[in-house]
């Protein structure tokens, strides 16, 4: 099968620092935002699935070189050649690895710290926020903007955000809002927030750590913890308006309730977020609402094996290629005009939504397979 990232090794693009019984884990792609490389994701996986078994790892510290923690999967020229005839098979593999990552940490027994300083969005989120401890800061930007790259917020968001306060999830999820380090605090996303110029030294405390216990490590990030004010125009400020708005059952139900909120109160948040709605791709925008509300009562393995099977429809592009396009217009030409198919909502019917949600009708094609994993006899599910 064709590489989908020529050149890419799996060598350095992830730095493993080893210290006592800690292993600081270092995302390495900076030019690229360190954005997951398929080499990036196999050298996790394969780090993470070792520590697991390895009695003399103890806490696992991670985080990325540069401005960026991780902007997400690698969405740049290499993921436009998926577009040939079976080359969608390839791009599963991309994603079947990926979802395979996100659910070994979930249901990993290893704390593992994530330092978000900088961007953090997608795959980013993927491999942090299932973890035990995400240590926010004054630097962080976190958001899932996969409607505007004409997918969804998958890497198990449909669980992690259908779990935030209300409705807040179908906001963020949908408008790809960006939160700043408080109101990832605030809103649970986070556990901690350290001030940037307090991170090398929490970096240089957890590394002494030498226990596995949730007690203590929390305690140590404690020390360094603040508690920040959320800005006056947060999103979070905002509950009331967006419950009543993001509760409405389809999206063309959220984008009227936001309407009549701008006209009544020429409110300049609803008329921005409109705006963002009015730019996504509608069918990532419906699929997105469903993949929400269907993530509220589904386990983090039966949110990851439902996503795979949209992503899948989503390369595979049968009804609408906007996947493509929207990498296309964001990452490889940013052109930042993407050209949706089809182009209103009102042209995305709920029998297409319906398929994204089906099985794959291919013979080769398996759905995905998360082995089963056991704490003291016990199946584990992520701390979120
Ligand atoms: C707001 C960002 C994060 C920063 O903007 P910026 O500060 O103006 O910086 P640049 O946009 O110039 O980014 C610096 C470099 O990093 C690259 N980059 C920045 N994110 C990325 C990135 N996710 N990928 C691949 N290069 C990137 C970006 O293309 C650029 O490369 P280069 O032109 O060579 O300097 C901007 O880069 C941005 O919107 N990135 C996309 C974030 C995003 O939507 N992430 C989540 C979704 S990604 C995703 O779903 C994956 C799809 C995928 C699809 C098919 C596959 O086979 C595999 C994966």
């Amino acid at each position: 099968m064709a590489s989908l990232h020529p050149g890419s090794t799996d060598s350095d693009q992830v730095l493993v620092e080893a210290n006592g019984s800690t292993r600081t884990l270092i995302l390495n792609r900076p030019k690229k935002l360190n954005a997951l490389s398929p080499a990036m994701i196999k050298k996790l996986l394969r780090l993470f699935t070792a520590y697991g078994k390895d009695d003399g790892v103890k806490l696992l510290i991670m985080k990325g070189k540069g401005r960026a923690f991780c902007a997400g999967g690698d969405g740049g020229e290499g993921s436009l050649t998926i577009l040939n005839d079976e080359g969608w098979k390839v791009g599963a593999d991309f994603f079947r690895n990926q979802y395979l990552l996100n659910y070994i940490i979930a249901t990993s027994t290893k704390p593992q710290v994530s330092l978000l300083s900088g961007i953090v969005m997608g795959g980013g989120a993927g491999v942090s926020l299932h973890g035990r401890f995400r240590v926010a800061t004054d630097k962080t930007i976190f958001a899932m903007p996969e409607t505007a790259l004409g997918l969804f917020p998958d890497v198990g968001a449909s669980y992690f955000l259908s779990r935030l306060p209300g409705f807040y999830g179908e906001y963020v999820a949908l408008a790809g809002a960006r939160l700043d380090g408080a109101e990832m605090l605030a809103c649970g996303l986070a556990t901690h927030f350290v001030h940037s110029n307090r991170l090398l030294l929490l970096e240089e405390s957890l590394k002494k750590v030498d226990t596995s216990s949730l007690f203590v490590v929390c305690g140590i990030i404690d020390q360094f913890a603040e508690h920040p004010s959320l800005k006056q125009n947060s999103s979070l400020n905002r509950m009331e308006i967006i419950d009543k708005c993001f509760s409405k059952r389809t999206v063309e139900e959220i984008i009227s309730a936001l309407e009549l909120v701008a006209s009544n109160l020429a409110d300049e948040w609803a008329v921005a977020t409109i705006e963002s709605l009015n730019k996504a791709s509608p069918t990532s925008l419906k699929i997105s609402l469903r993949s929400i509300r269907e993530g509220r009562t589904q386990t983090i393995g039966e949110c990851l094996h439902r996503e795979y099977r949209m992503v899948c429809h989503a390369l595979r592009g049968d009804f609408s290629k906007d996947y493509f396009e929207g990498c296309r217009a964001i990452l490889v030409d940013k052109d930042q005009n993407p050209k949706w198919r089809p182009p209103r909502l009102e042209q995305v019917h709920d029998d297409a939504i319906e398929y994204y949600f089906s099985r794959i009708d291919d013979r080769q094609w398996e759905d995905l397979n998360l082995p089963t994993r056991h704490s003291h006899g016990r199946n584990i599910e992520s701390k979120l």
